[in-house]
């Protein structure tokens, strides 16, 4: 298995010139699933806010985290919890995180869990803050993704992608000692499920990315810290509507030695949403290679094989 370094491309939300940069990210997709996404309109204190109030969540005695156990997908997970490539033997990953489902205005239904404000003062709203943050970035990205894609720029929002927010936070953290030889990786090799991700981490290196999961031996390229930059890369259901033009491509974190933080945003589709080729995407010459899918039966399968149980998966939120 070898390991590279790659330069992966950089798209600036902000540029008035939405041609290019339609361009741009049509290339980016298309060759590597991954891109730095700069002048998102996220501030770098808002960032480290975050993951100051990350630490202080993760830094608490196991039992209060227990307290807020991970239950219809919100809340905090242990380490081992999860596997993220669900083919592998491992006894799970070796990180713990923290999850925040879709945070809304006018809550009638609000499912996520929270620390007490007695406990750690401020952080629901840092992490709904957030949320709408991310929430607005990627809804501007994907105007950009619809438009790379010759599609009109509010496409997602007519096909009731991103209507409603169905977006995941997850605060992750990787302890920088390992218990035991055995745990190779930090977050196993896997793909994401939904449109895109944005990521953010804290510069400590580890992730790396897989652009052809076929060839063997496997290359693994590192993915370097760019200061200010959100990691971008595209789920699994933006490859089913693209006909796999747009990559869904395999990563992993590894173990450093060091401690480190990240924040991953899914922005997924509502469940009802079908996740049907675009036109756009195929011909008589390349038929479409899905059948179409409702999101959340998507989501549901894939939420099955890496967590072992659809039991707490049923909500009317995913
Ligand atoms: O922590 C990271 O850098 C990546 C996390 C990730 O890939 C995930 O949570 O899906
Ligand atoms: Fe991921």
């Amino acid at each position: 298995m070898r390991t590279t370094s790659l330069d992966l491309p950089i798209i600036d939300l902000s540029s008035p010139d939405r041609v290019s940069i339609a361009n741009s990210i049509r290339q980016a997709c298309t060759e590597y699933g991954f891109f730095y996404l700069v002048n998102h309109g996220v501030e770098k204190d808002s960032v480290q806010e975050v993951f100051d109030h990350s630490s202080n969540f993760f830094s608490l005695p196991l039992e209060h985290k227990m307290k807020l156990a991970r239950k219809a997908y919100r809340g905090y997970s242990p380490l081992y919890a999860e596997k993220l490539d669900p083919t592998s033997h491992s006894k799970g990953d070796p990180k713990e995180s923290y999850y925040i489902g879709p945070v809304k205005d006018t809550a009638s239904v609000n499912l996520n869990q929270w620390p007490s404000q007695e406990l750690l003062p401020n952080w629901r709203p840092t992490m709904e803050s957030f949320y709408w943050k991310l929430f607005t970035a990627g809804k501007e990205l994907l105007s950009l993704i619809a438009r790379s894609l010759n599609l009109d720029e509010d496409y997602f929002k007519k096909i009731g992608a991103i209507n409603e927010p169905a977006a995941f936070l997850r605060l992750l953290h990787y302890p920088g000692e390992l218990s035991s030889s055995e745990e190779i990786y930090g977050a196993s090799p896997h793909s994401d499920y939904g449109m895109v991700t944005l990521l953010v981490t804290d510069g400590v290196p580890g992730l790396q990315i897989c652009r052809d999961k076929f060839k063997q031996p496997q290359v693994w390229e590192d993915v370097t810290h760019v200061e200010g930059a959100f990691i971008v890369n595209i789920g699994d259901m933006m490859e089913r509507w693209t006909n796999s033009l747009y990559r869904s491509t395999l990563h992993r974190v590894m173990p450093t030695g060091k401690e480190r933080y990240s924040a991953a945003f899914f922005l997924d589709p509502p469940s009802d949403c079908v996740v049907e080729c675009f036109e756009t995407c195929c011909s008589d010459s390349s038929p479409a290679r899905f059948p179409p899918i409702r999101s959340g039966d998507y989501l549901n399968e894939r939420f099955r094989l890496t967590y072992g149980s659809v039991a707490d998966l049923k909500t009317p939120a995913i």
